[in-house]
């Protein structure tokens, strides 16, 4: 084939393929079986081989993780990553909805989000493309984990808009993959990993992406940092525009119009979410008007206009055997 022709083929496969895999891990919702996309993977990885400087920055081979890290770099976010403050009951939470109201005036409408039981993470992109993903570390400073998170399937290596973009969401590993990985581990005689999310943090935290690759991590999106698209005026736009872009966000994320449905809904989740496929911890509410997040502002680690409604820890019944597996 001519050269002009495998750069066209090339990029045909790499658009191709990188759709097939947005309706698969995005969409949750196959364009094509399996086998016809690992076929077409397998000529796009033939073509790159045969010539390297042809390569898509948005490749999808870029996924199996390249060379391994000596360390991970330090990095600075440009907007802090702060933490959330916690409400344990009802009480708590209408509490915290008589604060926002003081501080507006009004009653404002809120959105709550499942809150996934994971790691948080800053994925940064300069005119559409992936180039900077880092762990919150103490808010200010984070770890560069960019090469484990391009591993993530849900997480796009190009944008459906050439935006510069911050982003930030939860990196978790489903429960399902937890359980195989443990089972695996208890094979091979390895200590286990304690829930999902000390297995997820495990993951991301490895120098080698190669083992991220193979650990089937997920990513929902819950909000913009850094944005040139100004016209977002409440969170639930903010989370349409994510979306529109390509990212992968929470269905069960609900728009409330008054602390009584923000009620509703947590005490809802309290026993639903074991037919989740991820754990969550609880649930985030946050003041949905852009302009009354800003008017509400920030105490010196967290939001005023978020908080998380904690679910009661499950007891997690160690038996004496699992003691002597992890011994
Ligand atoms: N784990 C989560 O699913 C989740 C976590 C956060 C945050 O930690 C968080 C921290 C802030 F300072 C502000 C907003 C936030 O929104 C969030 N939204 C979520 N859905």
């Amino acid at each position: 084939m001519a050269v002009e022709d495998v750069k066209i083929r090339l990029e045909e496969l790499t658009t191709l393929l990188n759709d097939y895999a947005y309706h698969y891990y995005v969409l949750d919702n196959p364009k094509v079986p399996d086998a016809e996309y690992d076929r077409l993977l397998r000529e796009l990885r033939t073509l790159e081989e045969a010539n390297p400087e042809l390569k898509q920055a948005d490749s999808p081979t870029e996924r199996v993780g390249g060379e391994p890290l000596d360390s991970f770099k330090k990095v600075q976010h440009d907007v802090p990553m702060l933490s959330l403050s916690n409400a344990f009951n009802e009480t708590e939470l209408r509490d915290f909805a008589r604060r926002a109201q003081q501080g507006l005036g009004y009653e404002p409408s809120y959105i709550c989000e499942l809150k996934i039981d994971g790691l948080a993470v800053n994925l940064k992109y300069e005119n559409g493309l992936f180039v900077q993903g880092a762990t919150r570390g103490d808010g200010t400073t984070g770890e560069d984990i960019t090469s484990n998170l391009k591993t993530i399937p849900s997480i796009p290596l190009k944008l459906k808009e050439n935006v510069t973009i911050d982003v930030r969401g939860e990196a978790f590993m489903p429960k399902k993959s937890f359980n195989r990985l443990n089972e695996a581990k208890e094979k091979n005689g390895e200590a286990l990993f304690a829930n999902p999310r000390n297995a997820a943090a495990g993951s991301l935290r490895q120098l080698d992406p190669k083992i991220a690759a193979k650990r089937n991590l997920d990513i929902f999106i819950y909000s913009v940092g850094k944005v040139e698209n100004n016209e977002l005026d409440s969170h639930h736009e903010a989370l349409s525009y994510v979306k529109e872009l390509g990212f992968k966000t929470n269905k069960e994320t609900q728009y409330c119009e008054t602390i009584e449905d923000v009620i509703a809904y947590c005490d809802s989740w309290l026993d639903k979410r074991t037919e989740l496929d991820y754990d969550i911890d609880g649930i985030v509410i946050k003041v949905d008007r852009i302009s009354d997040q800003q008017k509400l502002g920030f105490t010196a680690k967290s939001p005023r206009w978020a908080t998380a409604f904690k679910f009661p820890a499950e007891e997690v019944v160690t038996t004496l055997e699992d003691i002597e597996l992890s011994v």
